[in-house]
């Protein structure tokens, strides 16, 4: 697991070897101590070079390992080894340099790095912080607030900018390795007491408590509650303000709480889930390692609303040709100054040349002839997007594949207007959608393969998490949210208030609270679909009880709030007021508070108190329990796909794993005895009623989430 030779008659070379990242399992940390007893024991090697097989350095800690009982030998003594060494000690710094890597890396007494390289200590995205003495050794070498910079955020650099804080001592666009060893022989010799950072004074900060309080403050707002953030601030403090046996001692201490923490699992957990979502399989046996993606050398766009033009921008900026069609000119030309503007601002920001010319502009459908894949996304309206499949099947040439932009409708009928209906796939972009990370990808039972794993490829490419789920009402994330939303006007109607509900839920972690949300999306949209659906609207069937419709309790507060022209920030009111329409700052509304009571005396609801318990219980155990019918309906191919849409589409926690981890964490036991208490309370709400998957697997014993899908497995064979 890590090999050792001589070159060049004095250099001892040793070779991190565990493909694919090198990571430091346990194997990989007793090669790394055997080889550098032997290297230090050969009179003949002056000086050492450690690199990593395969072009990358080291991606870290072994994360499988983690959780588990620990052999093998431990980081610290090891890295300390390495930087006590007499011989001067290069790290040669291809790919990767992260966490335990870097560590590792900073122990040695120089290092290289090719130009290409990444460096960083992302351990607190794992709820961890760099606890082989990188938050002590990295603020002595660059000082704190470079240090708290990329620990607390765990954000990678460049070479460039690593040789620019001092990371690293030269790059080079060469063999790493062979300038490594053209260095370690430069140093042979040398004296090392300069080079040992766990030797350095902390730079001085004028007031390093004043600091450190500030990013702290900043941390604790943007961290939504995740502990390892501050641990971060903690750690690296304790260099700034002591010696360094003593900040090493606070490190394992401050590890030592993360280590066994829950967020610390759910954030591992989310690590491994977002890979493994990319290994996608369907029900009809495609799968990602054996349908190969068509390559795409042009693409369109039909429909420049907010969702095209994120979708263009998001397009272009991946580097691919595109054409994008509107009816009519005026709004071609609005959505092309839009569109330029957002590419300008991008580029702006990454310092970049803005890519206005890979995009094309044309009022006319006939342009697309020759384009090998169109996302349609046009107003959400079936009849209007059946129109527009009819007609791209007709221009397009053989084999286009044809994607529909839309957020819940059937893609299954979109497909049967194609004459290729297996060239039709949703991809369900998330607004703004040169921002969001999150894209469903959605099959029906006649997509093929290659439609599936272009559609994933392309995601992909455009630096999207994709997740391919079926086809149903809302797909997976919509789907669930659907609940969410419901129980959170449920329980105004019954006696909470927004800010109540919005708190509860911030408190939990979202950014913003349901109500909030709402607000900025626009209560219009949900109210048109609603009236689409014959639920609100003047179509509502004569004689309908304004609180149920087809035979369940229904809510009528946000159509009765759109009846009163209060679509949200848009209109400077909605569940909460603003200062001017467009206004983004949600003050409490009094006027709604009162309006919510008149509602409850019209309606003979007593409100009660309502805690955040409560609201959390109602609102998030309802959309869990429409997650396990989403895996009973072989929807989401597993509960880690749902997780993904969740944290990265839906803004759920990180440090919470996702809604099916989160069940998991709280005890399936108990989600199910909970849901089981409010469908007694509520028996006109059947979202309530524990689903069989659940009730399955409780009777199982609660398995741990990765044992799931053998349990659904079980379940779907005996339907
Ligand atoms: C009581 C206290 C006890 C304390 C004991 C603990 C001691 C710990 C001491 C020190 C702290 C050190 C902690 C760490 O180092 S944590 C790890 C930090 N590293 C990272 O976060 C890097 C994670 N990896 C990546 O970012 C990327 O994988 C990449 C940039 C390295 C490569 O990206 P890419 O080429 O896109 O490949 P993939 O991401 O798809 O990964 C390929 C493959 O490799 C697996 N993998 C990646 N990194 C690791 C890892 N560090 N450990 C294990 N496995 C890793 C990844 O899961 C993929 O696998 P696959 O899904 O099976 O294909």
């Amino acid at each position: 697991m890590a090999q050792y030779s001589r070159i060049s008659g004095s250099v001892g070379l040793i070779t991190l070897s565990n493909p694919p990242v090198n990571a430091l399992s346990a194997a990989v940390r007793q090669g790394i101590v055997d080889t550098v007893e032997k290297a230090l024991g050969d009179p003949q090697v002056k000086s050492v070079v450690i690199c990593g097989q395969d072009g990358i350095f080291c991606g870290g800690a072994d994360i499988k390992e983690f959780g588990k009982n620990m052999s093998g030998p431990p980081l610290i003594p090891m890295i300390h080894t390495i930087e006590c060494a007499t011989k001067p000690m290069v790290a040669a710094i291809e790919g990767s340099a992260l966490g335990g890597g870097l560590e590792l890396a900073l122990g040695c007494h120089y290092r290289i790095a090719h130009s290409k390289a990444r460096l960083g200590l992302p351990e607190v995205t794992l709820g961890l912080l760099p606890a082989a003495g990188g938050s002590q050794r990295l603020p002595r070498l660059i000082g704190v607030p470079a240090a708290l910079d990329l620990i607390t955020t765990g954000r990678h650099v460049t070479a460039a900018e690593a040789l620019q804080l001092g990371i690293v001592d030269q790059v080079t666009d060469h063999a790493t390795v062979d300038a490594a060893v053209k260095f370690a022989l430069s140093v042979a010799g040398k004296p090392l007491d300069t080079r040992r950072i766990s030797t350095y004074p902390c730079p001085h900060v004028s007031d390093v408590d004043a600091l450190c309080e500030n990013v702290m403050q900043k941390v604790r707002k943007s961290a939504h509650g995740a502990i390892a953030p501050i641990a971060c601030v903690q750690a690296v403090r304790a260099a700034a303000t002591l010696p360094y046996t003593q900040g090493m001692e606070r490190e394992k201490e401050l590890m030592a709480t993360l280590y066994t923490s829950g967020q610390a699992r759910a954030l591992q957990y989310s690590f491994f889930a977002q890979r493994a979502v990319s290994k996608w399989r369907i029900p009809s046996g495609a799968r990602w390692d054996t349908s190969t993606p068509r390559p795409l050398h042009k693409v369109a766009v039909i429909g420049l609303g907010t969702m095209g033009r994120g979708i263009t921008v998001a397009l272009a900026q991946a580097g691919l040709p595109v054409i994008t069609v509107e009816t009519h000119e005026k709004q071609l030309m609005e959505a092309k100054r839009a569109v330029s503007d957002m590419l300008n601002r991008g580029a702006k920001r990454r310092g970049v040349a803005p890519p206005l010319d890979k995009i094309s502009y044309s009022c006319n459908l006939q342009d697309l002839a020759d384009v090998d894949l169109v996302i349609e996304a046009v107003f959400e309206d079936m009849t209007l997007k059946k129109k527009v499949f009819r007609q791209l099947s007709a221009v397009c040439k053989p084999g286009t594949l044809l994607c529909t932009n839309t957020s819940g409708l059937d893609v299954d009928q979109l497909a049967s207007q194609s004459r290729n209906p297996e060239l039709v796939v949703g991809m369900h972009f998330f607004a703004p959608a040169h921002v969001m990370k999150l894209l469903e990808v959605v099959y029906g039972p006649q997509s093929s393969p290659q439609a599936v794993a272009t559609a994933m490829q392309l995601g992909k490419k455009m630096g999207k998490v994709s997740v391919a789920v079926g086809n149903c009402r809302g797909f997976v994330g919509n789907r669930m949210l659907k609940l969410y939303t419901e129980q959170a006007s449920f329980l105004l109607e019954e006696g909470a208030t927004p800010d109540l509900v919005d708190q509860a839920i911030e408190e939990f972690g979202f950014p913003m609270g349901v109500f909030k949300v709402s607000d900025l999306s626009g209560l219009d949209v949900g109210w048109r679909i609603r009236k689409e659906e014959k639920l609100a609207g003047l179509s509502v069937a004569s004689g309908q009880s304004t609180r149920i419709r087809e035979g369940r309790r229904y809510s009528p507060l946000a159509d009765l709030l759109c009846e009163q022209g209060r679509f949200g920030q848009k209109t400077g009111r909605g569940w909460y007021q603003y200062d001017k329409p467009g206004g983004r700052v949600a003050r409490s509304d009094p006027w709604l508070h009162h309006f919510l009571e008149e509602y409850r005396a019209q309606h003979g609801l007593v409100a009660r108190h309502i805690d955040h318990q409560e609201v959390l219980e109602r609102c998030l155990y309802a959309m869990i329990n429409e997650g396990f019918r989403i895996l009973e309906d072989g929807i989401a191919a597993g509960p880690e796909d749902i997780d993904v849409i969740y944290v990265f589409g839906y803004g759920w926690p990180r440090h919470r794993g996702g809604p099916m981890f989160y069940s998991g964490m709280v005890g399936l036991e108990k989600v199910l005895e909970r849901l089981e208490h409010y469908y007694q309370a509520h028996p006109d709400v059947p979202h309530l009623q524990p689903c069989r998957l659940l009730r399955r697997l409780v009777a199982r014993g609660s398995p741990p989430v990765h044992k799931w899908r053998e349990v659904i497995k079980n379940l779907h064979s005996q339907l």
